[in-house]
């Protein structure tokens, strides 16, 4: 559904290198890298954000409906969440439908400073949903959270998954376990400028991590 044929991007600096990466239906990618590698600067790109990228370097784009969870919730404060979804277009019943979805129903009337982390991170997610997203990019959704709030909501995120299979969703986050909660499919970013490594079998605990190790070897040996 995605074919990715970045040249590269620079801050200054080299930062992306050149990414050649194919992304299909169903596709649940865990993104991981060294702080400050360039994992959100990749998502924005994907997402057709950074305009400094030409729109060719990521073919198939224009026929997908993106939703992007940022690392903040970007929800207007000054408006209530029903307000915040009708922004994108859903409002009444399936507003409250969304929220519930969410685990946030019976909060339709509340903004987004009345709600912890969590909940916030949660509408956030539902006004992603709202635009019926054939691809879902998290960038590290779990951040922040108590052990608690992360397992529901990466339970959350698997059941969307499940009730989607077609969506494909790049989820960037520094936990090695993610990987085998969320993920069919391995990035690892990493390199000056950074490069994409990437491995699709992940299946099996603890294989991600056996990967990681493989990969970052490999890396220092460049
Ligand atoms: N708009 C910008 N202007 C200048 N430098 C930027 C900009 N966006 C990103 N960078 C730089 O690019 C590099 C990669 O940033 P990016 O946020 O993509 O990393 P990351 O892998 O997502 O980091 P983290 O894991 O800490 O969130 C950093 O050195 C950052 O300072």
């Amino acid at each position: 559904m995605l074919e990715l044929d970045i040249r590269g991007r620079d801050f200054n600096r080299p930062v992306l290198g050149e990414v050649r990466a194919s992304i299909s239906a169903g596709d649940r990618i865990c993104l991981l890298g060294p702080s400050g590698i360039g994992k959100t600067t990749l998502l924005n790109a994907i997402a057709g954000l950074d305009k400094s990228i030409p729109a060719s370097a990521v073919v198939g784009r224009d026929a997908l409906n993106v939703g992007y969870l940022f690392q903040e919730h970007r929800l207007l404060p000054w408006r209530t969440l029903k307000a915040n979804l009708k922004l994108v277009g859903v409002s009444g019943a399936a507003a409250e439908d969304l929220l519930a979805q969410v685990g946030l129903d019976g909060y339709s009337d509340y903004f987004p400073d009345q709600l912890s982390l969590g909940m916030a991170r949660r509408a956030a997610l539902a006004r992603c949903l709202a635009v019926k997203p054939d691809l879902l990019l998290l960038d590290e959704p779990f951040a922040s959270l108590d052990p608690v709030m992360a397992n529901e909501l990466k339970r959350l995120i698997n059941r969307i998954l499940d009730d989607h299979p077609d969506m494909a969703m790049i989820c960037v986050t520094h936990d090695e376990a993610d990987v085998d909660i969320l993920a069919n499919r391995l990035w690892y970013l990493d390199g000056k400028p950074a490069r994409l490594m990437w491995n699709d079998a992940v299946r099996g605990v603890g294989r991600a991590r056996q990967l990681l190790g493989q990969m970052r070897e490999l890396h220092s040996a460049d």
